[in-house]
């Protein structure tokens, strides 16, 4: 019999299905009664520890999820992945971000070519780049050395990056390497982000790294040429050679851009951009910044997931794990949110990177054959640092709509303080929050508790907590570079396991372009209308009334000369 084209017509999903109206009559504070489950319901690798016992599942459920995984043949469509064959089939690409931290004697092949070595010819040449940088050597146009740098990208040529720089800014290995150098981003278009990027900078010692993997990307590019102009108008344009450097899959756009091909850095179209962050995207900005060193430990941390998602069995393997709950979560349980809570404000941008990681890799409508899906494939992901976003949005996680939730714990904070005297440490003070809210999440609170407290009639609904809400948690045992990669790689895969699962194309993005073409027609009519006053045209009523109010007003923009930011 020819294997079912989609995973919810096998047996293993239907079983799932009716196993969920089991557990729908379970409550956490039952499950969590057990010992022996909550001891199962763990796992662990090298420093991280994942508790996954306040998941509304048992042991169970999870033998049924390996099962729906055999069915779903994840273990083969992991092994295609690694082994570079081209299962980004709709770009008829190779996925292969992994070879981008596996070592230097690793041998991976995309169309019948080892690529590690190119890997790491272009980690070499941005060490080197890098420490001539850092040591002062490189000088500007006016024989200044540059401290500064600003990355020009978007998308996953921006977040990953981001998210790692954000996370290093407070480890004191990572402060002492970048001690009196900046590290700045522009990747809205909005001339805001212009100003923003730019603002208190010299031109004289800063250094711009356009990253875009096309580098077609409209913002990036319309991005990169203000900025050039920025540097030209300050020191001339000779100064661009010294000034502006380029990561990119496209060279030949690079150097027509008037970028020096010798201060390009290349990577490949089997990387995806938002798998991107540790290829040149993330290690050149990251290296100029910190130091090769500290990005080398960032990708080591990564690689030590990889092997343990490529080799560990799937009751230990921590992206399956998490990959399978989050499937039970969605597609049988019904909850089409998760929560990303890092105990952690160093993981401020853990959030918005794993945004575009999951909603851009599985917020897909179709299988990877172009079946319609009769499920819904993806979640909506968001999330902020604890305890901020217990005085934010908490309220409708705890009473309102059920959301599983991510809590991300670290047993060493980078920063320790302690004022004599206190309760406890300021770090013990975060980490009170993160042991107490899954508690609060899983049991909730009862009218008969309340009752025992006196609480008065008409305030206990308002004050019942149903509780039954899932979350997980982790447990790192330090926040340095190296863990930083693991929660990277993580994330990366479990991601993967999703869409293997799901049965789509994890690893294209066809949904982004259908407003990028519709830009293009209202980028055209404001020409039009700016310089040769024509009339709105081709546009529904609704748009040509917006467009028209927004055309009414002077902008007071000179069209006849060049306008930059004024900070
Ligand atoms: O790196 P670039 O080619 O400039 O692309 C930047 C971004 O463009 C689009 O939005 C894609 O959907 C993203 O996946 C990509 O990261």
């Amino acid at each position: 019999m020819a294997s079912p084209a989609l995973i919810s017509d096998t047996d293993q999903w239907k079983a799932l299905q009716a196993h969920a109206g089991a557990i729908h009559k379970t409550h956490l504070r039952d499950l969590m009664a057990d010992a022996d489950r909550c001891k199962a319901m763990t796992a662990e690798f090298e420093g991280v520890f994942l508790d996954y016992s306040r998941q509304q599942a048992t042991t169970e459920t999870v033998d049924k999820l390996f099962k729906l995984a055999e069915a779903a043949k994840l273990k083969e469509k992991i092994g295609k992945m690694f082994n570079g064959e081209k299962i980004n089939t709709t770009e008829n690409r190779s996925v292969l971000h992994v070879a981008l931290r596996a070592p230097r004697d690793a041998v991976i092949n995309s169309d019948g070519v080892n690529v590690v070595p190119e890997v790491w010819a272009v980690k070499d040449k941005i060490k080197q780049f890098s420490d001539t940088f850092r040591s002062g050597s490189w000088v500007g146009a006016t024989g200044k050395p540059l401290t500064n740098v600003v990355s020009v990208g978007i998308g996953g040529s921006f977040l990953g990056p981001l998210f790692v720089h954000t996370a290093l800014q407070t480890d004191p290995e990572a402060v002492a390497s970048a001690k009196g150098r900046q590290l700045r981003f522009l990747a809205n278009v909005d001339p805001v982000d212009v100003a923003r990027s730019i603002k208190d900078l010299d031109p004289a010692t800063t250094l711009v790294v356009v990253v875009s993997k096309t580098f077609t990307t409209a913002e990036t590019m319309l991005n990169a040429r203000t900025i050039k102009e920025w540097i030209v108008s300050a020191l001339g344009p000779q100064a661009v050679s010294k000034h502006m450097i380029a990561v990119s899959t496209n060279l030949k756009l690079v150097k027509e851009f008037g970028i020096d091909p010798n201060n390009a850095f290349a990577f490949w179209d089997w990387v995806g951009g938002r798998y991107s962050v540790c290829s040149a995207v993330g290690v050149l900005p990251l290296s100029l910044q910190y130091g090769f060193p500290v990005v080398q430990k960032f990708l080591e941390g990564a690689l030590s997931i990889d092997n343990h998602f490529r080799t560990s069995s799937f009751e230990k393997n921590i992206p399956v794990l998490l990959g399978l709950l989050s499937v039970w979560n969605v597609s049988f349980l019904g909850y089409p949110a998760r929560a990303i809570l890092p105990y952690s404000q160093a993981l401020e941008k853990l959030a918005p990177h794993i945004q575009q990681l999951s909603m851009e890799s599985n917020g897909k409508g179709v299988s990877i054959d172009g079946v319609r899906l009769p499920y819904e494939a993806g979640e909506i992901d968001f999330g902020e640092p604890g305890t901020n976003g217990q005085h934010s949005f908490y309220q409708l996680i705890h009473q309102g709509r059920v959301i599983p939730c991510d809590f991300i714990g670290v047993i060493k904070s980078q920063q320790p303080v302690y004022l004599k005297g206190e309760t406890v440490s300021n770090h013990d003070e975060l980490m009170s929050n993160f042991f107490a809210q899954p508690d609060a999440l899983a049991y909730g609170k009862t009218p008969e508790q309340l009752r025992s407290e006196k609480v008065s009639e008409n305030l206990i609904p308002h004050k019942t907590f149903q509780g039954n809400r899932p979350s997980l948690s982790f447990l790192l045992s330090s926040l340095s570079a190296y863990e930083i990669g693991q929660i990277l790689s993580i994330y990366e895969h479990r991601i993967a396991v999703q869409g293997f699962i799901w049965g789509i194309n994890s690893f294209d993005q066809w949904g982004v372009e259908l407003g990028k073409s519709l830009a293009s027609q209202v980028r055209k009519q404001l020409n039009a209308s700016r310089m040769e006053r024509k009339p709105i045209e081709g546009f529904n009523p609704s748009s040509a009334s917006l467009l028209a109010r927004y055309l009414a007003v002077d902008p007071s923009t000179p069209y006849d000369t060049t306008v930059l930011p004024k900070v």
